[in-house]
């Protein structure tokens, strides 16, 4: 399975009809009074988060979304025909972006949520619309309204619910085949040259997805490495896994690159749920575990967890402690039963 999480789209709604300059023409009528009619409006472009799509990948081979024009006024009061809208289907999670990058235009988070990306040219009047008392033939109309061009990003971000993080290293891909289940991977996501991985994760009966990003390092945030682009994958996620290697040799100096990345980061990730862990147990002895897992919580880290993804020990406690908070995090965003609360209106 393809996956594409970066897309550029080019839109344009329709512009207006022009009005039209028409007068009466009837048999024994003479001036008969003008009778243009009004263009019509041009198509607008929507977008719209849609259930059963996972990825971006027909905005790759679909760029350009124009909508129609609006057809012009004609004689006899005709109004021409309005344009039809057209309506990109995006997967829930779509976020929109300008041209920039950066300017957020609309972040569809829930299933058919929908928002006008560009709208429709309004037609132009025709010159009936101009007759007055003293001008009764009136040679003016106005001309439709221009569309509107825009050139847009969307983003998908992956939906993991936990988000490893550690350095280049540290064993996070170890960690995910080791407790992935029959289905160990999803996919492989492609981010042109990038490849974070999915698993899906099972303990006490509960599934979730793990996204293992290329390592972080320091800079990431400033775009060094491949990090700061996956980062953006673990910000929907519902708690983060922080792997630190008990055997670098320079486990403080790790432990904190990270946390100084995420706070760098902004975006609320270091405010989120995290799991900190000790990995790589298996090279340690009891006393040396002891004073690292010391060591980490003196600087801050809390609550660490020791385990070895390449041993198993300890694998399934962590996978115990990311539970709740991804049953939160579900629970959170599951919306209420419209029943229950009684404010559901047919
Ligand atoms: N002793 C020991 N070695 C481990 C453990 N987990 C991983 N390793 C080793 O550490 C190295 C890196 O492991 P990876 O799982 O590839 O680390 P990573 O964090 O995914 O690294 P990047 O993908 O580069 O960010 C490999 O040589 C692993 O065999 C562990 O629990 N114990
Ligand atoms: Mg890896």
């Amino acid at each position: 399975m393809k996956f594409l999480d970066l897309c550029k789209v080019y839109i344009r709604s329709g512009s207006g009809g022009n009005g039209c300059v028409s007068f009466r023409r009837e048999k024994f009528i003479e001036y008969g009074g003008p009778d243009g009619g009004d263009g019509g409006r041009g198509g607008s472009v929507w977008a719209e988060a849609v259930d059963g799509l996972n990825t971006l990948i027909d905005f790759r081979y679909q760029q350009h979304w124009f909508a129609q024009n609006g057809q012009a006024g004609k004689g006899q009061n005709r109004t021409g025909a309005d344009g039809d809208d057209i309506l990109l289907r995006v997967p829930v999670g779509t976020e929109i972006l300008e041209e920039d990058e950066e300017t957020v235009v609309a972040d569809l988070t829930e299933l058919g949520q929908r928002v006008q990306l560009a709208k429709g040219g309004n037609g132009g009047w025709g010159n009936l619309r101009f007759k007055t008392a003293t001008n009764q033939a009136p040679r003016n109309a106005n001309p439709g309204q221009d569309g509107v061009e825009r050139t847009l990003w969307l983003r998908l971000k992956l939906i993991a619910d936990v988000g490893l993080l550690g350095l280049p290293n540290a064993g996070k891909s170890t960690f995910l085949a080791a407790t992935s289940n029959a289905r160990p991977k999803i996919a492989d996501y492609p981010f042109t040259t990038l490849h974070p991985n999915l698993g899906v994760v099972s303990v006490d009966n509960t599934e979730f997805v793990v996204a293992d990003i290329p390592g972080l390092i320091e800079g990431a945030h400033e775009g060094r490495g491949l990090g700061d682009i996956f980062l953006g994958h673990v910000e929907r996620s519902a708690v983060l896994l922080h792997l630190v290697d008990g055997t670098s040799g320079s486990l403080i100096e790790d432990y904190q690159t990270i946390c100084n990345e995420l706070d760098a980061y902004g975006a609320g990730l270091s405010d989120k749920p995290r799991v900190t862990v000790l990995n790589k147990i298996d090279a340690l002895d009891a006393e040396e575990r002891e004073f690292l897992k010391e060591e980490l919580e003196a600087v801050g880290a809390e609550n660490v967890m020791l385990m070895s993804g390449a041993s198993g020990e300890g694998v399934t406690e962590v996978l115990r402690a990311l539970r709740p908070h991804v049953e939160a995090r579900r629970a959170a965003d599951r919306p209420a039963d419209p029943e229950e609360d009684g404010t559901w209106q047919p």
